[in-house]
Protein backbone atom coordinates (compact mmCIF):
# COMPACT_ATOMS: atom_id res chain seq x y z
CA UNK A 1 0.00 0.00 0.00
CA UNK A 2 1.20 3.09 -0.64
CA UNK A 3 2.62 5.72 1.25
CA UNK A 4 -0.33 8.43 2.20
CA UNK A 5 0.54 12.13 2.16
CA UNK A 6 -2.74 14.24 2.51
CA UNK A 7 -2.89 18.13 2.86
CA UNK A 8 -5.39 20.33 4.16
CA UNK A 9 -4.76 24.57 2.68
CA UNK A 10 -6.50 27.61 1.90
CA UNK A 11 -4.10 27.75 -1.16
CA UNK A 12 -4.42 23.96 -3.00
CA UNK A 13 -2.30 25.37 -5.57
CA UNK A 14 0.87 25.88 -3.53
CA UNK A 15 1.19 22.63 -3.73
CA UNK A 16 1.04 21.62 -7.47
CA UNK A 17 5.10 20.92 -7.39
CA UNK A 18 4.46 18.05 -5.42
CA UNK A 19 2.96 16.19 -8.52
CA UNK A 20 6.07 17.11 -10.32
CA UNK A 21 9.75 15.04 -10.89
CA UNK A 22 10.60 12.45 -7.87
CA UNK A 23 7.40 12.47 -5.82
CA UNK A 24 5.58 12.62 -8.96
CA UNK A 25 7.09 9.30 -10.46
CA UNK A 26 6.99 8.10 -7.10
CA UNK A 27 2.77 8.69 -7.11
CA UNK A 28 2.78 7.16 -10.30
CA UNK A 29 4.44 3.99 -9.35
CA UNK A 30 2.03 3.68 -6.45
CA UNK A 31 5.01 3.97 -4.01
CA UNK A 32 3.44 7.23 -2.49
CA UNK A 33 -0.38 8.76 -2.74
CA UNK A 34 -1.07 11.97 -2.43
CA UNK A 35 -4.05 14.40 -1.70
CA UNK A 36 -4.34 18.16 -1.62
CA UNK A 37 -7.58 19.09 0.08
CA UNK A 38 -9.46 22.95 0.10
CA UNK A 39 -10.37 23.86 3.60
CA UNK A 40 -13.04 25.98 1.88
CA UNK A 41 -15.29 22.94 1.52
CA UNK A 42 -15.31 22.77 4.98
CA UNK A 43 -16.94 26.30 5.36
CA UNK A 44 -20.73 26.70 6.29
CA UNK A 45 -21.40 29.85 5.36
CA UNK A 46 -21.96 31.74 1.57
CA UNK A 47 -18.78 33.72 2.69
CA UNK A 48 -16.75 30.28 2.85
CA UNK A 49 -14.90 31.57 5.83
CA UNK A 50 -11.73 30.32 7.62
CA UNK A 51 -10.94 33.10 9.96
CA UNK A 52 -12.05 35.50 12.96
CA UNK A 53 -10.57 37.85 15.30
CA UNK A 54 -8.46 36.67 17.92
CA UNK A 55 -9.55 36.24 21.64
CA UNK A 56 -7.41 38.41 23.96
CA UNK A 57 -6.87 40.95 21.12
CA UNK A 58 -4.06 41.28 18.89
CA UNK A 59 -2.49 41.68 15.45
CA UNK A 60 -4.04 39.41 12.50
CA UNK A 61 -6.79 37.11 12.40
CA UNK A 62 -6.75 33.24 13.64
CA UNK A 63 -8.13 30.34 11.63
CA UNK A 64 -11.58 28.87 13.21
CA UNK A 65 -12.09 25.89 14.37
CA UNK A 66 -14.52 23.99 12.87
CA UNK A 67 -13.99 24.03 9.46
CA UNK A 68 -10.68 22.42 10.35
CA UNK A 69 -12.77 19.52 12.57
CA UNK A 70 -14.66 19.41 9.51
CA UNK A 71 -11.85 18.31 7.17
CA UNK A 72 -9.85 16.41 9.23
CA UNK A 73 -12.61 14.04 9.94
CA UNK A 74 -13.27 14.07 6.11
CA UNK A 75 -9.57 13.34 5.39
CA UNK A 76 -7.75 12.27 8.50
CA UNK A 77 -8.00 8.01 8.56
CA UNK A 78 -7.62 7.31 12.53
CA UNK A 79 -4.33 6.56 13.98
CA UNK A 80 -2.67 9.16 11.45
CA UNK A 81 -0.22 11.19 12.28
CA UNK A 82 -1.22 15.30 12.19
CA UNK A 83 1.49 17.46 11.36
CA UNK A 84 0.50 21.05 12.24
CA UNK A 85 3.69 23.35 10.76
CA UNK A 86 4.26 26.26 13.07
CA UNK A 87 7.34 28.51 14.30
CA UNK A 88 6.30 27.71 17.69
CA UNK A 89 6.77 24.01 16.94
CA UNK A 90 9.82 21.27 17.99
CA UNK A 91 12.51 21.39 15.49
CA UNK A 92 11.67 18.84 12.21
CA UNK A 93 14.88 16.94 11.80
CA UNK A 94 16.64 14.73 9.45
CA UNK A 95 15.57 12.36 12.49
CA UNK A 96 11.89 13.05 12.71
CA UNK A 97 11.96 12.26 8.87
CA UNK A 98 13.01 9.13 9.59
CA UNK A 99 10.53 8.26 11.97
CA UNK A 100 7.67 9.67 10.08
CA UNK A 101 8.80 7.31 6.69
CA UNK A 102 8.55 4.31 9.12
CA UNK A 103 4.72 5.17 9.50
CA UNK A 104 1.77 4.47 6.92
CA UNK A 105 1.39 7.67 6.02
CA UNK A 106 0.76 11.84 7.52
CA UNK A 107 -1.66 14.73 7.10
CA UNK A 108 -0.56 18.16 6.99
CA UNK A 109 -2.52 21.09 8.46
CA UNK A 110 -1.54 24.33 6.83
CA UNK A 111 -1.96 27.29 8.50
CA UNK A 112 -2.52 30.71 7.45
CA UNK A 113 -2.88 34.44 9.21
CA UNK A 114 -1.54 34.14 12.75
CA UNK A 115 -2.24 30.45 12.78
CA UNK A 116 -5.07 27.94 13.92
CA UNK A 117 -7.13 27.68 16.83
CA UNK A 118 -4.85 25.74 19.03
CA UNK A 119 -8.26 23.53 20.24
CA UNK A 120 -7.82 22.07 16.89
CA UNK A 121 -4.50 20.28 17.33
CA UNK A 122 -5.60 19.70 21.12
CA UNK A 123 -9.08 17.99 19.43
CA UNK A 124 -6.96 16.14 16.87
CA UNK A 125 -4.57 14.56 19.42
CA UNK A 126 -7.67 12.37 20.84
CA UNK A 127 -7.93 11.23 17.39
CA UNK A 128 -4.05 10.26 16.78
CA UNK A 129 -0.80 11.57 17.41
CA UNK A 130 0.09 14.92 16.61
CA UNK A 131 2.84 16.84 15.86
CA UNK A 132 3.63 20.58 15.74
CA UNK A 133 6.94 21.48 14.18
CA UNK A 134 9.09 23.83 12.55
CA UNK A 135 11.42 23.60 9.80
CA UNK A 136 13.72 26.29 10.94
CA UNK A 137 13.83 29.82 13.33
CA UNK A 138 13.04 32.60 10.83
CA UNK A 139 9.37 33.59 10.17
CA UNK A 140 7.19 32.51 6.56
CA UNK A 141 3.56 33.43 5.87
CA UNK A 142 2.15 30.19 6.22
CA UNK A 143 2.38 26.75 6.49
CA UNK A 144 2.55 25.53 2.86
CA UNK A 145 6.16 25.76 2.12
CA UNK A 146 7.64 23.83 5.24
CA UNK A 147 4.73 21.35 4.05
CA UNK A 148 6.53 20.84 0.72
CA UNK A 149 9.52 20.58 2.67
CA UNK A 150 8.95 17.70 4.70
CA UNK A 151 6.82 15.72 2.36
CA UNK A 152 9.93 15.66 0.76
CA UNK A 153 12.33 15.28 3.46
CA UNK A 154 10.06 12.28 4.65
CA UNK A 155 9.20 10.82 0.75
CA UNK A 156 12.85 10.26 -0.27
CA UNK A 157 13.18 8.10 2.87
CA UNK A 158 10.72 5.90 1.00
CA UNK A 159 12.36 2.72 0.28
CA UNK A 160 11.84 3.03 -3.90
CA UNK A 161 11.25 6.44 -4.04
CA UNK A 162 14.82 7.67 -4.90
CA UNK A 163 16.81 5.66 -7.16
CA UNK A 164 20.12 5.17 -5.93
CA UNK A 165 19.59 3.68 -1.98
CA UNK A 166 23.36 4.52 -1.21
CA UNK A 167 22.52 8.47 -2.13
CA UNK A 168 20.16 8.49 1.11
CA UNK A 169 22.19 6.86 3.13
CA UNK A 170 25.30 8.84 2.37
CA UNK A 171 23.52 12.40 3.03
CA UNK A 172 24.27 15.16 5.34
CA UNK A 173 22.86 14.69 8.61
CA UNK A 174 22.22 11.10 7.99
CA UNK A 175 24.87 10.15 10.74
CA UNK A 176 24.77 13.67 12.12
CA UNK A 177 27.06 15.59 10.41
CA UNK A 178 27.86 17.45 7.49
CA UNK A 179 28.87 15.49 4.32
CA UNK A 180 32.32 16.81 2.87
CA UNK A 181 33.06 18.67 -0.61
CA UNK A 182 32.32 16.60 -3.84
CA UNK A 183 34.00 16.96 -7.09
CA UNK A 184 33.71 15.61 -10.59
CA UNK A 185 35.82 15.87 -13.95
CA UNK A 186 37.87 17.50 -14.51
CA UNK A 187 40.44 16.76 -12.42
CA UNK A 188 42.18 20.17 -12.77
CA UNK A 189 39.79 23.05 -13.50
CA UNK A 190 40.71 27.04 -13.71
CA UNK A 191 43.40 26.41 -11.54
CA UNK A 192 41.41 24.31 -8.98
CA UNK A 193 43.08 20.73 -8.49
CA UNK A 194 40.76 17.92 -7.35
CA UNK A 195 42.65 16.52 -3.77
CA UNK A 196 44.68 13.66 -4.77
CA UNK A 197 43.67 11.08 -2.56
CA UNK A 198 40.68 10.94 -4.37
CA UNK A 199 42.09 10.13 -7.61
CA UNK A 200 44.32 7.60 -5.78
CA UNK A 201 41.92 4.69 -5.86
CA UNK A 202 43.05 3.81 -2.40
CA UNK A 203 39.41 3.18 -0.92
CA UNK A 204 40.41 3.30 2.67
CA UNK A 205 42.41 6.64 2.50
CA UNK A 206 39.78 7.85 0.48
CA UNK A 207 37.15 6.95 3.34
CA UNK A 208 39.78 8.51 5.88
CA UNK A 209 39.93 11.55 3.86
CA UNK A 210 36.08 11.32 3.47
CA UNK A 211 35.14 11.33 7.06
CA UNK A 212 38.05 13.72 7.89
CA UNK A 213 36.85 16.55 5.70
CA UNK A 214 32.71 15.65 7.28
CA UNK A 215 34.38 15.98 10.52
CA UNK A 216 36.20 19.33 9.86
CA UNK A 217 32.99 21.28 8.07
CA UNK A 218 30.76 20.34 10.56
CA UNK A 219 33.00 21.88 13.65
CA UNK A 220 33.61 24.78 11.09
CA UNK A 221 29.99 25.17 10.34
CA UNK A 222 27.53 23.42 12.50
CA UNK A 223 29.46 22.98 16.12
CA UNK A 224 26.08 22.68 17.50
CA UNK A 225 26.31 19.34 15.46
CA UNK A 226 29.40 18.14 17.06
CA UNK A 227 28.38 18.58 20.49
CA UNK A 228 25.16 16.69 19.86
CA UNK A 229 26.32 13.90 19.04
CA UNK A 230 26.66 10.52 21.07
CA UNK A 231 29.18 9.64 22.79
CA UNK A 232 30.13 6.67 21.04
CA UNK A 233 29.76 8.74 17.71
CA UNK A 234 33.26 9.20 17.43
CA UNK A 235 36.28 6.34 17.20
CA UNK A 236 39.73 6.74 18.03
CA UNK A 237 40.32 7.77 14.54
CA UNK A 238 38.44 11.10 14.58
CA UNK A 239 39.64 12.51 17.48
CA UNK A 240 42.96 12.71 15.70
CA UNK A 241 41.36 15.24 13.17
N1 LIG B 1 6.73 25.21 10.01
C1 LIG B 1 6.89 26.35 10.04
C2 LIG B 1 7.19 27.75 10.03
C3 LIG B 1 6.37 28.88 9.89
C4 LIG B 1 4.89 29.00 9.77
C5 LIG B 1 4.06 27.87 9.79
C6 LIG B 1 2.68 28.00 9.72
C7 LIG B 1 2.11 29.30 9.66
C8 LIG B 1 0.78 29.78 9.62
C9 LIG B 1 0.85 31.16 9.58
N2 LIG B 1 2.15 31.53 9.61
C10 LIG B 1 2.94 30.41 9.66
C11 LIG B 1 4.33 30.29 9.71
N3 LIG B 1 7.16 29.96 9.93
N4 LIG B 1 8.43 29.56 10.09
C12 LIG B 1 8.50 28.23 10.17
N5 LIG B 1 9.65 27.50 10.34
Amino acid sequence: TPYRVDVVTIFPEYLAPLRQSLLGKAAERGLVAIGVHDLRRWTDDVHRTVDDAPYGGGPGMVMRPEPWARALEAVRPPGTRLVVPTPAGRSFTQAVAAEWAAEPGLVFACGRYEGIDQRVADWAARHGPVSEVSIGDYVLAGGESAVLVMVEAVTRLIPGVVGNRESVEYDSHADGLLEGPSYTRPASWRGLDVPPVLLSGDHAAIARWRRAESLRRTAARRPDLLAALPEDALGPADRAV
